[in-house]
């Protein structure tokens, strides 16, 4: 049986989509990358990951569902066990991993022949590059690698014809927030209803004095929208450790609910495939939690959760604050509509 050929006949087994293809060469850093966003594993535990031999998918469930297969570094797409047309006809984004502390020419070739396939298989596919490990680099040496990267791939691209290929480039690492925002903004993508969240925090925002808005994951830290005002890394890093502090501040307290595991995650075996799926149990699963902190700065920190495993995180000046109750009236309307969006589906 072929790679691509997964139980019930599905690429991907009876897995929700879209679906994320992570491939990359050996010891890129892909099962890290997928142990730290989806597993909680702490940075540093991931020098013992051993390497990866089988494809392993993993389910996560949020606003969207979606499933991130990953395949083995060695795998070789001339070798007739693997069915690339089964692989990526059905997947939204191929993330491709390069290890940019290592020499990284076989990587760029592997690179160009999985897109060729990718392509082929798929015209709409979204290739995504993260240009991996940058915690290593110094800040030109980043700098450089991406011009240098996107140089070469591009270049090699529009030899071939293919100029209408979607591809971005990202710098990313474990090690800080850069790998949550690259996975944000590949999710994003395959958020049909992108748009309109936008749309709905811009209004929100501008009707109620908010700075920033973001929409996440909580269990994954993935923000799926903002409003439309710039964005920096140190705001989002803010925000993320904002969910974390109350999540673990509503699980301490929680009067009924006993402590329960970060993650529970059942892995089964199907065919030489692991599929793992993730149930997110740090999310609280009765009254939905809020939290509201005042910054040195004088930024207010306002979250409220939303439908499924989404919370919405704010920025405000401490001068909106006499005006929290329109504030909070607002962002129930704006409950409401992610509500029907929901259903809608
Ligand atoms: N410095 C640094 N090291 C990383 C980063 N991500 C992963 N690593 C290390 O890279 C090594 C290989 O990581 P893996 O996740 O096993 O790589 P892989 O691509 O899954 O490898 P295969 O399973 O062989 O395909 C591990 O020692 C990780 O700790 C990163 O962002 N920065």
């Amino acid at each position: 049986m072929s790679v691509g050929e997964v139980h019930d006949g599905h690429a991907f087994g009876p897995n929700p989509s879209p679906r994320i293809v992570m491939m990359g060469l050996r010891r890129g850093g892909k099962s890290s990358i997928c142990q730290v966003m989806f597993h909680n594993m702490q940075p540093l535990d991931t020098l013992y990951i051993e390497s990866t031999t089988a494809p392993t998918t993993s389910v996560f469930s949020s606003f969207i569902d979606f499933a991130v297969m990953e395949l083995p570094g060695q795998i070789n797409f001339t070798e007739a066990m693997i069915d690339a047309e089964r692989i990526f006809s059905s997947c939204g984004a191929l993330i491709y991993v390069i290890d940019s502390q290592d020499e990284y020419i076989n990587s760029l070739a592997n690179l160009h022949s999985i897109i060729l396939h990718a392509v082929n298989a798929n015209p709409n596919i979204n290739i995504e590059v993260f240009i991996h490990k940058v915690d290593g680099l110094s800040e030109d040496f980043r700098l450089d690698a991406q011009r240098d990267i996107t140089q070469r791939v591009t270049d090699e691209l529009l030899d071939d014809g293919l100029v209408n290929v979607s591809i971005s480039f990202h710098l990313t690492s474990i090690f800080d927030h850069s790998i949550y925002e690259a996975f944000s903004r590949v999710v994003q993508k395959l958020i049909p209803q992108l748009a309109t969240l936008e749309n709905l925090l811009n209004v929100l925002c501008q009707h109620s004095g908010i700075e920033k808005a973001f929409l996440f994951d909580i269990g994954s830290k993935i923000f799926v929208a903002t409003d439309s005002s710039p964005m920096d890394i140190p705001t989002y890093e803010i925000c993320t450790d904002f969910i974390d502090i109350t999540v673990d501040m509503n699980n301490l307290y929680a009067i009924d609910r006993r402590p329960k595991p970060v993650t529970r995650n059942d892995a089964h075996t199907n065919n030489g495939t692991v599929s793992i799926t993730n149930r997110l149990e740090s999310i609280p699963q009765g009254r939905p939690i809020g939290s509201t902190s005042r910054l040195s700065n004088g930024v207010i920190l306002y979250l409220q959760q939303m439908v499924k495993g989404l919370a919405l995180v704010c920025l405000m000046r401490k001068e909106s604050m006499p005006k929290i109750a329109l504030v909070e009236y607002n962002i129930e309307f704006f409950r409401d509509a992610l509500e029907q969006l929901w259903l809608i589906g």
